[in-house]
Order: structure tokens, then C-alpha cells, then sequence
């Protein structure tokens, strides 16, 4: 049987992925709820391409169990496509069609499309809806690529690296898409090498490094307390520099200005970013390869 009812709008269990010898996806468990906005993070060849693209049914897994929209994608029909909507790296979609001609081809292959004109207004293409494709900057065609993803209003939006190329504007403008899309109920996995966006975006987060889910959870409490407690950095009476991790930033500061008896230099309160706390994330689960890269810094020192 290849439809199972499901809570989760994606459910993952012991999912294996191998190219011969390389362990691209090892044992990764899953579940992202209906209506969540989910960011899986990870570095370059982590394994996370090759998770959404068994997601969205273009690869097929070595090992696992897998259900979206509670259907194996190795087994989805065009019903099952017509429900989800993909935004992929780059999707080089070029040609001599315009903006709208090339919106409304795809349009009508889905039951129920959203209007082409609206779809072009929240991508901020209205000014080139009667240009053709290949005339159109990057930073526009990626606009063009997230209108292909969203026109068959899908119920669940996969989104890789979906801002590459884009202005900061169209950034603010893309996250304020991605919100209405969200407040519709849209379920979305996005992919993303900007924390910030991941950050701004998500409801929860996963980091997955050399194959494996290192960690996941809710976006602000990622980590763990002790990766997001404040640092209070400052510069003693010898100059030299000091730093406190503390839940109390502000009794520290205070203590500080009291033992010097007055305003310390360099003074700096510093609350991690989900960047900070990722980073900690994929340097502890690759110690030994980060060491080797500290190594060749010294060598080359
Ligand atoms: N078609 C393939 N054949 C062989 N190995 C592959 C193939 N696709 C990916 N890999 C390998 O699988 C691992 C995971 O790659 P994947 O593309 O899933 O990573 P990623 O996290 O998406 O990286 P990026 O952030 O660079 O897009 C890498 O070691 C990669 O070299």
C-alpha cells in the first residue's frame, strides 16, 4: 500500500541514502506537522539536497520509510504531484515565453491554480510580465522560479536556496510572500545557507551534518540554554580582554564597572545568532575535519 494517514505532513523514519560508497543520508528520522515552516540547514554536502529531493520524489532512497502528504514519493502520481509545489537550486528556466505566457502554461496544469496576475504581483514582477524569460536579470528568473513553485497552490512548498540572487528588497519582499503563504496554511521546507532567512522564516529547524540530524527543534531554542547564553565581553584594567557567558548580562556589567570603578572599555553584551549557535552545531560534529582545516591556517601562518 502506498497511502498511509498521517498527523505529519512529512514523516521520516531510518532514511538511508548511499551513492555507492558514500553515506549521503544515514538513519534520519523526521517529522514536519501540517502548516510548519521548517528550515534544514546543514554545510555544503551535508546530505540535505538529497533529503528533499527523496522528498519530492526525483531520487529514490537506499533504505527507510518515507511519507508525503501521506504517500511514498517513490510511488507519487500526478495527484499527489499536483499537491506539492517545488522551488528548486536554480531551475534555468529560459526562453523565448514572457513571464506570464510561461506563469500560465504551468497554471493550467494544475486543478486548482492561483491567479497568474496575483502570483506576478507577490513576486514583484509586474513591471516585466510582458518580458520574455531570457531577458530577465538572475535575481528576476529566481523570482520567476518561486512563481512556478507557488502558481499550483500547493499545499506543501519545498524551497532550496530559495533567495539566492536576490536584492535585500526582494528578500524582505520574498519572506513577506512566504508569510501569507504560511497564514494559508501552505506547509513549507525550506533549505537555506542564510540563518537569517532561516531564522526570520521558520517555526523549527533542523541541522544536518555528514548525513545525520545533529540537532532539531524549535528555532529559538536550537542548541540549547547554554549555546544561547549571552556573552559579556570587555577589556580589564591590564587591557586584556574578557569574556562571561551569563543568564544575567546586565549584574555582570554591573559588577565589572564597580571593580573598575568606572566604564570598562570595550564593553560588549553579544547574544548568540542562530549563525553563532549553527556554526557551534557543525564545528562539534566535524572536530576532526575542522582541526585538519586549523592546521593548514597554522601551516600557512
Ligand atoms: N548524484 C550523486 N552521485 C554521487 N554522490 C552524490 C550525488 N549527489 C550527491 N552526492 C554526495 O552526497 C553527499 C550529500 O550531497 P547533497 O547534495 O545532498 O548535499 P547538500 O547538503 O545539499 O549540499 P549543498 O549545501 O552543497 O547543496 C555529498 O557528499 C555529495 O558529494
Amino acid at each position: 500500500m502506498n497511502t498511509t494517514r498521517t498527523d505529519a505532513a512529512v514523516q521520516i523514519r531510518g532514511l538511508r541514502k548511499a551513492y555507492g560508497g558514500v553515506i549521503a543520508v544515514d538513519d534520519l528520522d523526521l517529522d514536519i506537522a501540517h502548516g510548519e515552516t521548517f528550515a534544514l540547514l546543514g554545510p555544503n554536502g551535508a546530505g540535505k539536497s538529497t533529503t528533499v529531493e527523496i522528498l519530492e520524489g526525483y531520487r529514490l532512497r537506499t533504505s527507510g520509510e518515507v511519507s508525503v502528504l501521506g504517500v511514498d514519493p517513490a510511488r507519487g502520481g500526478l495527484d499527489w504531484k499536483s499537491r506539492i509545489g517545488i522551488v528548486l537550486q536554480s531551475s534555468g528556466e529560459t526562453g523565448l515565453l514572457t513571464v506570464t505566457e510561461l506563469l500560465r502554461h504551468f497554471a493550467s496544469l494544475y486543478p486548482h491554480p492561483r491567479d497568474v496576475d496575483e502570483v506576478i504581483a507577490a513576486v514583484g514582477l509586474e513591471t516585466k510580465a510582458k518580458t520574455r524569460i531570457a531577458k530577465l536579470s538572475g535575481g528576476q528568473q529566481r523570482r520567476v522560479d518561486v512563481a512556478l513553485g507557488i502558481v499550483g497552490r500547493p499545499e506543501l512548498l519545498f524551497l532550496d536556496e530559495p533567495t539566492t540572487g536576490f536584492d535585500p528588497e526582494a528578500r524582505r519582499q520574498f519572506w513577506g510572500l512566504i508569510r501569507s503563504l504560511k497564514a494559508e496554511g501552505t506547509t513549507i521546507l525550506l533549505t537555506t545557507h542564510y540563518l537569517d532567512e532561516a531564522a526570520q522564516l521558520a517555526d523549527r529547524a533542523g541541522v544536518i551534518a555528514g548525513g545525520q540530524l545533529i540537532d532539531v527543534g524549535a528555532i529559538d531554542e536550537i542548541g540549547g540554554a547554554d549555546a544561547r547564553r549571552p556573552i559579556v565581553r570587555w577589556r580589564d584594567a591590564a587591557g586584556t580582554t574578557r569574556e562571561v557567558r551569563t543568564d544575567e548580562p546586565g549584574l555582570h556589567v554591573a559588577s565589572v564597572v564597580a571593580a573598575l570603578g568606572r566604564e570598562p572599555d570595550g564593553l560588549e553584551v553579544i547574544r548568540p545568532t542562530l549563525e553563532d549557535i549553527y556554526l557551534g552545531l557543525v564545528h562539534d560534529a566535524s572536530a576532526g575535519s575542522a582541526r585538519e582545516f586549523d592546521d593548514t591556517e597554522e601551516a600557512l601562518a
